[in-house]
């Protein structure tokens, strides 16, 4: 990279420079930004150096100061010393302007001046030492006017712009121009304040010029001053280009620059120096990727590779740390690939713009367009979105999901009782426990007033499934919002009604499933408030079902209506060494009720806990009655337990306080687990194993063979016994994937020295096959059905040892 000597300027001035080479890439460097600035992609002789000239140029005011009769005349706020003739003609003349052939652009502004105030002539002239001298006309053929006739002349020598609507009545002049009656015309002013000349419009008619008509012929007159600096400019050799250009480019508010293939950035104007806190511009090639910000880098590098790549504009997106406060604002850069003479790239040249102000700007107004103001949730519009976008790709994947329509009681009583602000906080805070009781992928929006919607994603392929998230979620609403509420230094109570819609495969519209939910809620309206209601009658129905069973679960529960039996576990012998202790619950309604029809809904309402519990302490209860007696003191219980009690942070210390307490030998304990309660946590199932096992307590994996079956799990964990599931055994004698299977798990038990018991065994067929494949220990009904504890005492009696 080289670099030049006005380090804060930034252009190689070493004599290479001035070739022809270097002139080719510096008029493309011009080329390219004139187009950057011009959407039709005009040459830089178009449009750069009238984009950077009349920026300038903008800083001459025109004041409307006097009024004449039927004439106005503006001060020009001009130089002190712009009264200096001399001075004035050597800059008239140093445009090498007077005298020179018609130029197109200029007849086009003077075509343009006339257009627009409507007159029958337009002139361009500067006025020189003799005579005014016109470089454009339009309505007439006279180039040339002697100074004294001149009043583009006396505009100058007054300073003044002018308008004169009628020359009849304004009578500033001795004498009216032969055959005008309207002039009005705008300076033509260097950037110094010298007054070159003017472009005026005439007429042979009376006029009146509106101010929009005089402001455009100020601009037009700005023009012309632009585009004879553009004359100067193409006349100057590359040197005097280059400084002039230097100038320029650091009198933009952009950041100006230029770069080589591999994006190092030789050429960079003030800009950089104003914004990043540089020593000197130069500094830039190699601070570049330090004021980036990092998120930033990897896209910004992609673009660039693409543009290296296609040719094509690079553009970017990205942010850029500033010097005086270390803040990124965001950037939008672009540069255009400049070929050699041989059709290669070689150069980037671009304009960097801070667009941080726009772009929060517009994601405000985005924010604004798609969420609710006053709870910041999605409001209506974004949630009609992403309802359509969520049911069409459920309909894809063939997946359910589910909506809830949710209306706050009463809401109006809020408003009326502790006025609209509170009522608005009170939204707010619904908005929050909403969020706070969905997981993160579903969608919580404000349908408006007191009515939220929630989207959940994914809850499921059946309809049970489906119906038993959602109405765990909406219990967890329901209990979160159910919680007084503080507003005003006083608690408030506020409740929810919940309609629920499914949403599947095939797909229904959005409207429909809106209304749907509506129904649903109307109808917990109907119930009385401060509950759910499905839409799907059938759903409904499966849904009031389980919440009365498990009303009786909460209730069994508090009436210790639950039993355990036991099942006795056999050995080759045909004697006991063991039971498995069955909870069943003795319903006065229903009867005794098995544990395939409440253990499900008591894991999934927590209820398992207490519940788990329970069984526990009537396990040890037992233990402790069996090791009072000699014959049966070395008897053992299995008890199950269920994922949700396993995991639990604390079930190493409940199952020590529940030995503990009731003084059972931890030895004489058998906890079955299952295979599926293994994967989600390997490594504190092995820890939670090992510290119970240090105490004495054994473990037994239960359904072996079911799940996956992984052998890393018997080699890691500490298991003391094998169950082959009863799936297997049943068909034992039929199928022999299954005696297989069997025998498989026997040969696996004897090979790592875990002990392997045989369950639902039936048949004495049954047993002796698996006896013969090697299996010692069974459980059946071959032997016996589980039994309450009143028989199981006459059973131990006929079957224990000697
Ligand atoms: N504070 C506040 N109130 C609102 C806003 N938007 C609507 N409301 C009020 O919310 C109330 C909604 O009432 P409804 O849902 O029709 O009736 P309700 O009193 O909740 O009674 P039910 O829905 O039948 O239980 C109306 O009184 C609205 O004026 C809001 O942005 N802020």
């Amino acid at each position: 990279m080289y670099y030049a000597g006005k380090e804060d300027r930034g252009f190689a001035t070493d004599n290479s420079a001035a070739s022809g080479k270097n002139r080719n890439a510096f008029r493309a460097f011009l080329d390219a930004i004139a187009r950057l600035f011009s959407p039709r992609g005009a040459s830089y002789k178009d449009s750069y150096f009238l984009y950077a000239f009349s920026q300038r140029y903008r800083n001459n005011s025109y004041d409307l100061s006097r009024a004449y009769d039927g004439a106005q005349s503006y001060t020009m706020n001009m130089r002190p010393n712009e009264s200096d003739e001399a001075n004035r003609l050597e800059a008239l003349h140093a445009y090498d302007i007077l005298d020179s052939a018609p130029e197109d652009g200029f007849d086009q502004l003077v075509m343009l001046g006339a257009t627009l105030c409507g007159t029958s002539m337009a002139v361009l002239c500067f006025v020189d030492s003799e005579r005014e001298w016109r470089k454009a006309v339009f309505g007439t053929a006279v180039i040339e006017v002697p100074r004294a006739e001149s009043i583009c002349a006396r505009m100058i020598d007054a300073r003044e712009a002018l308008v004169v609507s009628d020359f009849h009545s304004a009578r500033i002049f001795d004498k009216a121009p032969i055959g005008w009656r309207f002039f009005a015309g705008a300076p033509i002013v260097t950037a110094e304040g010298f007054i070159l000349g003017t472009l005026c419009v005439m007429d042979e008619k009376p006029h009146t010029m509106v101010a929009a008509q005089m402001d455009g012929l100020k601009a037009l007159a700005q023009q012309a001053m632009a585009r004879l600096e553009l004359r100067r400019y193409q006349r100057q050799g590359p040197e005097l280009q280059r400084d002039r250009f230097c100038q320029l480019a650091d009198s933009m508010p952009h950041i100006v620059w230029s770069a080589d293939r591999d994006g190092t950035i030789d050429f960079a104007n003030h800009s950089i120096v104003e914004y990043a806190g540089l020593r000197y511009a130069s500094d830039i090639g190699k601070l570049w990727s330090e004021l980036l910000h990092p998120d930033d880098f990897s896209r910004t590098l992609e673009a660039w590779e693409q543009s290296v790549q296609t040719g094509e504009i690079f553009s970017a997106e990205y942010r850029l740390r500033r010097g005086s406060d270390n803040a990124y604002r965001w950037h939008i850069a672009k540069g255009i690939p400049v070929r050699d003479d041989q059709g290669n790239i070689t150069k980037w040249y671009g304009t960097t713009t801070d667009i941080h102000d726009m772009k929060l700007a517009h994601e405000e107004i985005g924010r604004l367009a798609f969420f609710d103001t006053l709870t910041g949730l999605p409001n209506r519009q974004l949630l009609m979105d992403r309802l359509a976008h969520t049911v069409t790709l459920h309909d894809r994947i063939g997946r359910t999901g589910a909506v809830l329509l949710l209306d706050l009681d009463h809401f109006k009583n809020i408003n009326d009782t502790i006025g609209h602000d509170n009522g608005d906080l009170l939204l707010v805070l619904v908005a929050k426990r909403l969020l706070a009781s969905v997981a993160d992928r579903h969608t919580v929006a404000r349908l408006g007033g007191d009515e939220f919607v929630i989207i959940l994603e994914d809850i499921g392929t059946c309809d049970e499934t489906a119906a038993q998230a959602a109405t765990k979620l909406a219990r967890n609403i329901l209990d979160a919002l159910n919680a007084s509420f503080n507003l005003d230094g006083y608690e408030r109570h506020i409740t929810p009604s919940i309609g629920i819609a499914f949403f599947g495969s095939p797909a229904q519209s959005i409207t429909e499933l809106l209304k749907r939910a509506d129904l649903a809620m109307y109808q917990a309206k109907a119930a009385g408030r401060n509950t759910m209601r499905f839409f799907d009658p059938a759903i409904q129905e499966a849904a009031l079902v389980r919440a009365s069973l498990e009303a009786e679960l909460r209730q069994g529960l508090a009436r210790q209506e639950f039993v355990l039996f036991y099942q006795p576990q056999m050995n080759s012998a045909g004697n006991v060494i063991g039971l498995e202790a069955l909870v069943r619950w003795n319903n006065p309604h229903r009867g005794m009720v098995s544990p395939a029809d409440f253990i499900l809904l008591a894991e999934d309402t927590g209820l398992i806990l207490p519940l788990g519990r329970w069984v526990l302490e009537e396990a040890c209860r037992m233990l402790v009655f069996l090791t009072a007696n000699s014959s049966t003191r070395h008897l053992s219980v299995a008890v199950n337990v269920s994922a949700l009690q396993f995991r639990q942070p604390d079930f190493v210390a409940v199952v020590l306080d529940v030995l503990h307490s009731s003084g059972a030998h931890p030895g004489r304990l058998k906890i079955e687990l299952t295979e599926s309660l293994l994967l989600e946590d390997i490594e504190g199932a092995i820890q939670k194993i090992n510290e119970l096992k240090k105490h004495g307590v054994r473990f037994s994996l239960d359904d072996f063979g079911t799940g996956y079956s992984s052998l890393t799990y018997l080699k890691r964990l500490p298991f003391n016994q094998i169950k082959i599931d009863q799936s297997f055994v049943h068909n034992i004698l039929n199928d022999p994937r299954d005696l297989a299977i069997a025998n498989t798990i026997i040969a696996l038990g004897q090979t790592l020295h875990v002990a392997v018991i045989a369950e639902g065994v039936e048949t004495s067929t049954q047993r002796d096959l698996l006896a013969q494949c090697g299996c010692t220990l069974f459980q059946g009904y071959f032997f016996s059905r589980p039994l309450p504890e009143a028989q199981l005492q006459d059973f131990l009696r006929r079957h224990l040892a000697a």
